[in-house]
């Protein structure tokens, strides 16, 4: 089983290159350059070709490397598009996807490059079902829950607790499951207080979402721990492994370990957190 860590999501300006350099040193699973919100609509042709000078740099390691591109009803989508298409990046991020149009639109300009989407508006959200039903077809690899603009259309307060915004990360969970994807948390707005983004973290991983989007370097840390298996969970999965490889447990599909009963689905939790221990301790 492959899995590939995406604890941290760590998103800059494509206009900050000192923040673009550090990102090179840094932590984090991915490393997202933004053209979209972060950027200022006079400084968006020079932070694109910024992204694609970093891109063809490299230097970013194990790390994945995205570019969050405008949406292509913008003045910039398209020509974001052509910029990054062949630029190196593993996969773009696509903000405000609200139907699979959307996808199926930057797909046709950008190749065969894998997709990525924030899932942030109240269209996308009761769209998700069929966006995520084209993920094959649209090279899609991942949702983004964007909290900052979902809580903003909807005219919402979330607080620490999130309350309003609970049930919307509850579907992108879900609608990510069921296609295979992966699921990101959204961003924590708060960089100064951990506790407010430990908090957030540990909410984000209980909904099972495999990591968060950040937005500094103060809080990597705080997501590879929340998101990484510790150290108990590992030793739960090697000896539910372990039991099932004994000889006279072959063929079983239920067997007591522990004292407590486990099934082939607890084999494969098992396998999963194993694998991600794996590749976390190998990166
Ligand atoms: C939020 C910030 C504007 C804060 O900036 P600042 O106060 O200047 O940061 P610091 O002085 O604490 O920086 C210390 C050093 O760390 C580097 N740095 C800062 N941020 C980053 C970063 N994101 N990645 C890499 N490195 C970073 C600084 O360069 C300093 O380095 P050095 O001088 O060498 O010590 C700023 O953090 C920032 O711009 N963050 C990212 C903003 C962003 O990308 N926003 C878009 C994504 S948010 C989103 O997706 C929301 C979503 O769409 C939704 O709807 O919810
Ligand atoms: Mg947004």
């Amino acid at each position: 089983m492959i899995v590939r860590p995406r604890r941290s999501a760590l998103f800059m300006p494509a206009s900050n290159a000192r923040a673009i350099e550090k990102a090179r040193r840094l932590d984090c699973d991915v490393v997202i350059l933004d053209l979209e919100d972060s950027i200022a609509p006079d400084l968006k042709e020079a932070a694109r070709a910024q992204a694609v000078v970093a891109a063809a740099e490299g230097g970013f390691g194990r790390r994945e490397l995205l570019v969050r591109i405008n949406a292509l009803d913008t003045p910039w989508g398209r020509d974001d598009c052509h910029a990054v298409a062949d630029a190196g990046f593993d996969a773009v991020v696509l903000p405000k996807v609200s139907h699979p149009a959307n996808l199926a639109a930057a797909r046709a300009l950008l190749g065969a490059l894998p997709l990525w989407a924030m899932i942030e508006t109240c269209a996308g959200m009761l769209d998700l079902s069929a966006i995520v039903g084209s993920a094959r077809a649209n090279g899609l690899e991942c949702l983004l829950a964007g909290t900052n603009d979902l809580a903003k259309e909807m005219r919402s307060t979330p607080g620490p607790d999130r309350a309003p915004l609970l049930g919307h990360l509850a579907m992108i969970v879900t609608a990510a499951r069921a296609a295979g994807l992966t699921a990101l948390d959204g961003v924590c707005n708060v960089i100064e207080d951990g506790e407010v983004l430990a908090a957030e973290c540990a909410q984000g991983a209980r909904f099972g979402f495999d990591g968060k989007s950040l937005i500094h370097p103060a809080q990597v840390a705080a997501a590879n721990r929340a998101y990484g298996p510790t150290a108990e969970m590992v030793a739960w999965a090697d000896r539910i492994i372990a039991a099932f490889a004994l000889p006279e447990n072959a063929g079983k599909g239920v067997i007591r370990v522990d004292g407590a009963m486990v099934e082939l689905l607890h084999l494969e939790q098992a396998q999963r957190i194993a694998a991600l221990a794996g590749a976390i301790a190998g990166s």
